[in-house]
């Protein structure tokens, strides 16, 4: 199995290209199941997760087909045709290497009125139930039925009625789910405290460009007017601000100065504020965020929220960056109940993080020291390598498959900026 092997003490200095987002990828391509016209997607990651979404939907049927793109470019073009289903069911072996392979469900109900996906079951960071994704399916017309693992959808009648629903808590996946299944619904769909992330937003405009009618795209209501067919379109996945923020709070930590080409400020204000609150300058030009770290970073206390709050998925790397803080730092994880996997491996590296309930006390300490330590999630892995990059001697990161779920070619993007970086079988 692979590892990373990090020799700290480099400032990163340099450009670093922006991908396209895991986490807008990954509800952009079940969009293909809703028409029998090709979806080409553009700026699609390379990802492990991208490339198991893509297993999933030949599967059901669909041909992918990766265009033109040159192994040196970061992203790819990808043609999605889902001219005719051949299944409807998401078996257990390749939803249980991706979660988001539950976000078939939503537009195989609605074009074809049947699902059979496998139940998701927890992972590393919670128990991630879809209990939220079944009453939003159940409110615009599916009956559910649960047996051995599975979980089976049906439209009476072969097509969805539409209907309302309020989320109780906000759920990305779940709202993404109801939103791709009530497109092709009926009648109309009311779903209220939708989530507002920015990669539903991308969801919402790349359904209109296939001739959905959505409304209040970007709000906490989405009102949804079903339409009898949708058509294929061309759709660009927008910048992963995640990718972003970890970079940033990589170049932070080695009081380094990087250009994050391709994102702005605008679906990452949490993320800047945060760093500018820890002494960090973000400016945004051209395209480009440009990220210049203080001599020492402040502390902070921050608490995760859904958008436009503080990502969950930032939360990881933001602890790390903060173990050299001059002063202690709070951090409260609220959406997920197991998110600080890495709060052992980072005070094997000599951090000083205890942690009590959801809230984590980070003191910031005068230095790191590397060490083997082991991945457990993707931003868990992310915050070693973070780390990885001040301590003092080498850091060996193993369960190299978690990163390679959501960073693109993350030690050729380091190694580009000046981070002693690579990558080792087992050897
Ligand atoms: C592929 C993708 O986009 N993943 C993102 C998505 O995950 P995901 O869509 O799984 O996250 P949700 O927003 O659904 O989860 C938020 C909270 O709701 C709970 N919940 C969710 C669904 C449900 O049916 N019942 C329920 O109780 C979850 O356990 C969690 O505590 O949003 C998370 C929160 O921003 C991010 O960390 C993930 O990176
Ligand atoms: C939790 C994450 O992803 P997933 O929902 O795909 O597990 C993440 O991107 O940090």
């Amino acid at each position: 199995m692979d590892r990373i092997l990090i020799r700290g003490g480099n400032r990163l200095s340099g450009r670093l290209p922006i991908s396209g987002a895991k986490n807008a990828a990954l509800t952009l391509m079940p969009c293909a199941l809703l028409t029998d016209e090709p979806l080409t997607l553009r700026n699609l990651p390379r990802l492990a997760d991208v490339d198991s979404f893509g297993h999933l939907l030949n599967q059901l049927g669909a041909s992918t087909q990766i265009e033109g793109s040159r192994p040196e470019d970061f992203g790819r073009v990808m043609t999605i045709r889902a001219g005719k289903l051949t299944s409807t069911e998401a078996p257990y072996d390749i939803v249980r290497k991706m979660r988001a392979s539950i976000l078939v469900l939503g537009p195989l109900v609605g074009r074809a009125g049947e699902a059979t996906v496998s139940l998701p079951g927890g992972c590393a960071i919670g128990n991630r139930p879809i209990d939220l994704h079944l009453k939003a399916l159940e409110a615009i017309g599916a009956e559910i039925e649960l047996a051995a693992g599975y979980v089976k959808a049906s439209a009476p009648g072969g097509r969805l009625p539409g209907g309302n629903y309020t989320f109780p808590i906000v759920s990305v996946g779940a709202t993404e789910n109801v939103v791709m299944a009530a497109v092709l619904a009926k009648g109309t769909s009311v779903i209220e405290n939708a989530a507002r992330e920015p990669e539903i937003v991308d969801l919402c405009n790349c359904l209109v460009a296939m001739g959905a009618k959505i409304d209040g795209i970007g709000t906490e209501t989405l009102t949804i007017e079903g339409t009898d067919r949708l058509h294929g379109a061309t759709y660009r996945v927008m910048p992963d601000r995640i990718e972003a923020g970890s970079y940033a709070c990589a170049a932070a930590i080695t009081g380094g100065s990087v250009e994050l080409v391709g994102v702005g400020k605008d679906n990452m204000r949490a993320t800047v504020a945060a760093l500018v609150e820890a002494g960090v300058k973000v400016d945004e030009r051209a395209g480009s965020l440009f990220i210049d770290a203080p001599d020492r970073l402040g502390p902070l206390t921050l608490s995760t929220a859904p958008f436009p709050g503080f990502a969950t998925d930032m939360q990881a790397q933001f602890m790390a960056m903060l173990t050299l803080a001059n002063g202690a730092s709070v951090l409260t994880e609220t959406i997920f109940e197991n998110r600080y996997m890495h709060v052992p491996e980072l005070a094997r590296m000599g951090a000083d993080i205890q942690v009590s309930g959801r809230t984590a006390i980070v003191r910031g300490v005068a230095g790191l020291t590397g060490a083997p330590v082991m991945a457990t999630d993707l931003r868990a892995s992310m915050s070693l390598i973070i780390a990885g990059l001040v301590a003092d001697g080498q850091t060996e990161v193993g369960r190299v498959y978690h990163l390679d779920r959501g960073y693109e070619r993350l030690e050729e993007k380091l190694s580009a900026v000046g981070a002693d970086i690579e990558r080792a079988g087992d050897g």
